[in-house]
């Protein structure tokens, strides 16, 4: 693999070809792969242009550039563009059938476009959190408030084997893929972080493989058509050896026989109201790793599903059972800024903060007023009419800037940024439930010889009793070495050879 994913490693610069998320708002994100073909595209003899409400965007504009810059709109001819379509003429064909107007325009240079005032907006690089909120939606797709905790609780780490059932719109794949990424694999046996990503659907199946492949995630998620109820979760009848399970299906339970250490026997599915396994030619083979405890989360709308989960996962012995609901809640920091002569915009309050500034206010209205009228009459005998009007227009911007400071109860030099007073806001309208997860880890795999082992290293039941951190027998000796100790000294003493025993004794 020659070029790292971009939602990996982006690098400094947007390049052409690259995946570039185009910010227009907090909930409006483009996904743009950036094109630098320089003759006709599509009509714009600019190449490729995006065109969003604040004004278009050429693609050659957008190349090149740090990823997070402002890019300003550009003056592109969306008119004659328009026309050449209503016409159904796209290009025009000269006597020779060459296109005319690619060959002109790739001649031009796009960089040369001029900037429009319409706006602007940022280019930002893939990542799994805004790719989240601006990816193609097939399914309901896992959030990234959800996905964060998931991935945590199921210790997804670099290097680890992680199973997603189902794929759906690719929105929990591409956060996993990050969480496990350890390098890309040299080969078929260099064993790196994988997402192993079962989809049932399909049409879903081979959207999501191709998104793989057009975001270079080849070799770190592996996708399989594929009902995970009947047919569990070996690929090419390898194993997995997962140690990692996320599963965001209809029907979680339905999957659990599939990850277990041992193939259930047939009480265990039936007490769990489960359909016995599907026979095949091979044996049957875990999808878990062996040596290490198995964590899973399964991801549930309702709790008719969460209860059913539960009760089969206790028949199949994995611990520690939870449920959790993630309440995700959105709050806004900004600036209250409350006075007279704030713009109109949000978080600006529009009215006299206090009765004192009502008055000050109207006394110096009422001062400018008189002040007007007085000036008027002792300058404006000597000026014409435009004269007198521009110095008074000068005067009061002049007075409106001081003024503006002082509403703002800031000194001219406080940045308007830092101006207002800093409060917190929920968002009025709260989407908390997304769904319910339902955490649980199955220990890792212990033999009779482990067991033997254990019991021979640490015999139960044998140990000898302990005080704090001795054993009985080590406590006596430690006494019987002090005790031998005191005696000497006591001899040697007696024998006078001490000086502290011969001063005591002279006293
Ligand atoms: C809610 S969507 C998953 C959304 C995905 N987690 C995301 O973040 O984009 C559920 C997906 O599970 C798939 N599915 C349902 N039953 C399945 C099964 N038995 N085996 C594999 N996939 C299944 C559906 O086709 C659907 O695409």
């Amino acid at each position: 693999m020659s070029t790292a994913s971009p939602f990996l490693d982006p690098g400094p610069l947007t390049t052409p070809g690259a995946l570039a998320l185009v910010h227009l708002s907090r909930d409006n994100v483009l996904p743009v792969y950036l094109s630098n073909d320089s003759g006709m595209v599509d009509g714009y003899a600019e190449g490729a242009v995006i065109n969003t409400r604040f004004g278009s965007f050429p693609h050659s504009t957008l190349i090149g550039q740090p990823w997070g810059s402002q890019i300003r709109a550009s003056i592109v001819d969306t008119g004659s563009r328009g026309r050449k379509r209503k016409l159904g003429n796209f290009t025009d064909v000269d006597a020779a059938g060459n296109d005319t107007e690619a060959a002109a325009s790739s001649t031009s240079n796009t960089k040369d476009v001029k900037t429009a005032a319409t706006g602007f907006i940022h280019i930002l690089p893939p990542t799994p959190e805004i790719w989240t909120s601006s990816l193609p939606h097939r399914t309901q797709v896992v959030y990234t408030p959800d996905y964060s905790y998931i991935l945590h609780r199921i210790r997804a780490r670099p290097g680890a084997q992680l199973i997603e059932a189902g794929s759906g719109s690719g929105s929990f794949t591409h956060a996993a893929t990050r969480a496990v990424y350890n390098g890309y694999p040299k080969g078929p046996e260099d064993r790196r972080g994988k997402v192993w990503s079962f989809e049932f659907n399909h049409d879903r199946f081979l959207k999501i493989r191709d998104e793989v492949q057009d975001h270079h995630l080849n070799g770190i998620v592996q996708v399989t058509n594929r009902d995970v109820y009947n047919d569990g979760f070996l690929v090419n009848d390898e194993s997995p050896e997962a140690e990692c399970i996320f599963l965001d299906v209809p029907a979680p339970w339905r999957a659990l026989p599939h990850l277990s250490r041992k193939k259930p026997t047939q009480s265990q599915l039936a007490s769990g109201g489960l359909e016995p396994l599907k026979e095949t030619s091979s044996e049957w083979k875990s999808p878990l790793r062996a040596d290490r405890t198995v964590h899973i989360c399964t991801f549930s709308p309702c709790i008719e599903q969460v209860t059913k989960t539960v009760e089969v996962m206790r028949r199949l012995g994995w611990m520690e059972i939870e449920m959790v609901e993630v309440a995700q809640r959105r709050v806004n920091v900004l600036r209250e800024k409350v006075g007279l002569n704030m713009p109109s915009e949000r978080g600006m309050n529009q009215s006299p903060r206090n009765v004192a500034e009502a008055i000050t206010r109207l006394k110096q209205i009422d001062g400018r007023f008189k002040e007007f009228y007085k000036d008027k009459q002792d300058t404006d005998v000597n000026m014409d009419d435009t004269e007198a009007e521009k110095k008074h227009e000068g005067e009061n911007k002049d007075n409106d800037i001081v003024e503006s400071n002082a509403d703002l109860g800031r000194s001219p030099t406080v940045k308007p940024w830092m101006a207002g007073r800093l409060v917190h806001r929920t968002e009025a309208e709260i989407k908390t439930h997304t769904s319910y997860l339902v955490f649980a880890l199955l220990p890792r795999e212990w033999s009779e010889e482990q067991e033997a082992a254990a019991f021979e290293n640490w015999p139960c039941g044998k140990e000898k009793k302990v005080i704090g951190s001795l054993d009985k027998e080590t406590r006596k000796q430690e006494k019987r070495e002090m005790l031998r100790g005191n005696k000497e000294k006591k001899i040697t003493a007696a024998k006078g050879s001490d000086p502290a025993v011969k001063k005591s004794k002279t006293s």
